[in-house]
């Protein structure tokens, strides 16, 4: 008898930097109450799943030896949740996931809450289980706190632990440089770093976020750049100095502001347009104070399937005369 092997299926997925970021005390579940603002960049990870007896995951690219590839890998934990939810054995999913990555690791711009949302996405298609945006969003919160704005993408404000999204208004489309460092960070230690600042002396708080929303409609880079903020980022500077030097040179590398990406170490440097970015990025590859950089842009979509894309589309069948 014959057996059909479905396709692989594979989603394209960004990264993501917190424009504001304002942390609030720790809950008794030891989460923090967050106001934050996501948007997610031209930064992305490919995740591919496919039908295999032989279950695994391998990662390629961007700091792929420093990723999982067992159980505490977050996209193999969607797939663990997705088996389970359509009766399928969680040990024994049926199922290989190939992961290449183009967002850093451990860098504050959610590479593995990238990850795990695209599997949920390329799973509900490989295993036709039908499910709509706001039940996979659902199980993206079960997953981490950045997870589901990883299936949404674009500008959206988030509260609670940082899964309650609402999309922003974005005019325009903004220009950034992303400088990597050499060694990931932990969130976790981030915002430990954080409760301990604030126990002993009184770090500065970002402000409201109302203005930000502002600048984020008006589509003016330079309003917003003086509006950027992220209360982790004195944590991120406190466990790693190193990056007060990066923040200065992207400035001095003619970006109109820079921050730390989350909980770091990513610095982000939001520039005036394409052409600036480029030039700043140039510059700042140059000073010697960050791994690597690249250039994005902002907003792009969330999580989505490599075959939705339109540069992917087939071309229509050709009518000859
Ligand atoms: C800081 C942020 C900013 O967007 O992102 P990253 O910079 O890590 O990418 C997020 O809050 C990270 O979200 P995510 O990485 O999904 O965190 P989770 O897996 O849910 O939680 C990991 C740990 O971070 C801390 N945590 C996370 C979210 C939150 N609102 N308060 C917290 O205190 C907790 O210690 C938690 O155990
Ligand atoms: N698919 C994945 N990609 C990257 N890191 C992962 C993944 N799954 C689990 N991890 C672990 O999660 C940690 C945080 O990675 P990541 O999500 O990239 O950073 P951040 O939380 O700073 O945005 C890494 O140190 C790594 O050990």
């Amino acid at each position: 008898m014959l057996s059909v092997v479905p396709t692989p299926i594979t989603v394209r997925v960004p990264a993501k930097v917190n424009l504001h970021l304002s942390v609030g005390d720790a809950r008794p579940d030891g989460y923090h109450e967050l106001v934050t603002v996501f948007q997610a960049l031209s930064l992305t990870d490919e995740v591919t799943v496919l039908a295999a007896e032989e279950p695994g995951i391998d990662v390629h690219g961007e700091g792929a030896d420093s990723v999982p590839t067992g159980a505490s890998n977050l996209a193999w934990k969607a797939v663990q949740l997705l088996a389970e939810h359509s009766g399928r054995d969680p040990e024994e999913p049926g199922v290989r996931l190939s992961i290449n990555k183009g967002i850093p690791v451990a860098g504050g711009m959610a590479g593995g809450s990238a990850d795990a949302a695209a599997t949920l996405l390329a799973l509900n298609q490989l295993w036709r289980l039908e499910l709509g945006r706001d039940e996979l969003s659902e199980f993206a919160a079960k997953l981490g706190s950045d997870v589901p704005f990883s299936l949404q993408g674009g500008t959206a404000l988030g509260t609670g632990r940082g899964e309650r999204l609402v999309p922003v208004l974005a005019r325009h489309t903004f220009h950034w440089v992303i400088a990597l460092d050499r060694r990931g960070l932990s969130t976790p230690a981030a915002y430990t770093e954080l409760d301990r600042l604030r126990a002993e002396s009184r770090p500065n708080r970002v402000g409201e976020v109302e203005p930000l929303l502002e600048a984020l409609a008006s589509g003016d880079p330079r309003q917003l750049a003086l509006l950027l903020g992220n209360d982790l980022q004195a944590a991120a500077v406190s466990l790693r100095p190193g990056l007060r030097r990066t923040l200065r040179a992207g400035v001095q590398a003619g970006a109109l502001a820079g921050i730390v990406s989350g909980s770091g170490p990513t610095c982000a440097f939001l520039c005036t347009d394409a052409d600036a970015a480029v030039r700043v990025a140039a510059e700042l590859s140059g000073a010697g104070v960050c791994r690597t950089v690249r250039v994005a842009h902002g907003p792009v979509p969330g999580a989505k399937l490599v075959s939705e894309e339109p540069a992917h589309r087939p071309t229509p069948p050709q009518v000859h005369a």
